[in-house]
């Protein structure tokens, strides 16, 4: 077998064991933790309900990874703030969402707190069950700080886990954060048993949906066709392992919002990012259609049938306009 030739390009890599705190012992943040393990790093794994305080966490740590959900990030950071955290080492935030606030990205957030340190956006393709299993999979890590973003590959990188990096931290958070709206789109369409071309045309017109917002806030539009983008949008979109594929899916067999988000028991950021999006898209004016039917589905003022209806009967138009 002939050596693939880029890797003989590439500079080498630092192997050496390092130490991590891991924010949130949620889902993500028990496979990241178990990620790096498996690659001989230390890992503290801080959570606010049990174990070491989180100065005791963050002491003498080489790198950060935030895996809280949306609405623990701005209270922990601020918590970090009043605490001595190593100097420049690179902070990793595998968050997927908008703070419902000031409508920013987490990584915009953490590099607001912290300028003097490297921002690292996680995001990927990357449902926690399957990697917890060991499973294959891949996903990016994003930053302008390239050397940062080249240590977290190294971090989490192994024969189980293929880690890209990338210089579009935007593009990649926003591909994993607004794939969750139509995330529940999907579960809508599956719940209700509209066919695989309903499936199809969804995802495609979402993703032009996603590229035309994500783009407006700053992402470039090749990475919405990445692993962080497309790639993330087909495994949420179809996985009943995907807590928001599962609340859209729940709405279309008649339950409740309530009734849905208590049976899940767990983090679902699709609700909250999409009443943040459509804040974002009536500010700048960006036409969101599909995101916009999810939003009114989601507070109460349509059925998923009605949503359905609403997509089908929009004014007819082009599939591409002319540049
Ligand atoms: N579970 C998954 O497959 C993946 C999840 N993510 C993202 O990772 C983030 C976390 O998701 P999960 O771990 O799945 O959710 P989870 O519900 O299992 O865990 C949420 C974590 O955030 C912490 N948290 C919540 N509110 C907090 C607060 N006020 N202060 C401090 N900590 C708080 C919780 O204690 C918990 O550790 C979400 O943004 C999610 O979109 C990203 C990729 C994969
Ligand atoms: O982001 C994820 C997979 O990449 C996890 O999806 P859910 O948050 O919908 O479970």
């Amino acid at each position: 077998m002939t050596q693939d030739s880029t890797s003989l390009s590439q500079p080498p890599v630092p192997h050496q064991p390092l130490t991590l705190a891991i924010l949130g012992a949620g889902a993500w943040g028990s496979a990241l933790a178990q990620l790096a393990r498996y690659n001989g790093h230390t890992v503290n794994l801080w959570s606010r309900r049990f174990g070491n305080s989180l100065e005791e966490s963050i002491n003498a740590v080489d790198v950060l990874v935030s895996a809280i959900s949306m609405r623990g990030v701005a209270v922990t950071a601020q918590q970090l703030q009043t605490l001595k955290l190593p100097e420049k080492i690179p902070i990793v935030t595998a968050t997927k969402g908008l703070d419902p606030d000031s409508t920013r990205t987490p990584s915009q957030l953490w590099g607001n707190w912290f300028p003097q340190h490297p921002i690292v956006v996680l995001s990927g393709p990357n449902l926690s069950a399957e990697i917890e299993q060991g499973l294959p999979a891949a996903t990016v890590v994003a930053s302008e700080n390239l050397e940062a973003a080249k240590i977290v590959q190294t971090v989490f990188a192994s024969n189980r886990f293929r880690v890209y990096t990338s210089s579009d931290p935007m593009g990649t958070e926003l591909g994993g954060t607004l794939k969750n709206v139509i995330a529940i789109a999907a579960g809508v369409c599956d719940g209700l048993q509209l066919g695989t071309n309903a499936k199809s045309a969804l995802l495609t017109r979402a993703l032009t949906e996603i590229i035309r917002i994500g783009t407006h806030l700053g992402g470039k539009t090749e990475t919405f066709f990445g692993l962080s983008g497309l790639g993330d949008m087909l495994t949420t979109c179809n996985s009943a392992l995907s807590r928001n594929y599962r609340v859209g899916y729940g709405l279309a067999e008649g339950k409740s919002l309530e009734q849905v988000l208590t049976e899940l028991g767990s983090t679902a950021e699709g609700v909250n990012t999409t009443n943040v999006l459509i804040e974002i898209a009536h500010r700048e004016r960006i036409p969101v259609p599909i995101s916009w039917q999810v939003y009114q589905l989601l507070n109460h003022q349509i059925t998923p049938q009605k949503a359905v209806e609403a997509l089908m009967e929009r004014d007819l138009k082009p599939e591409f306009y002319d540049r």
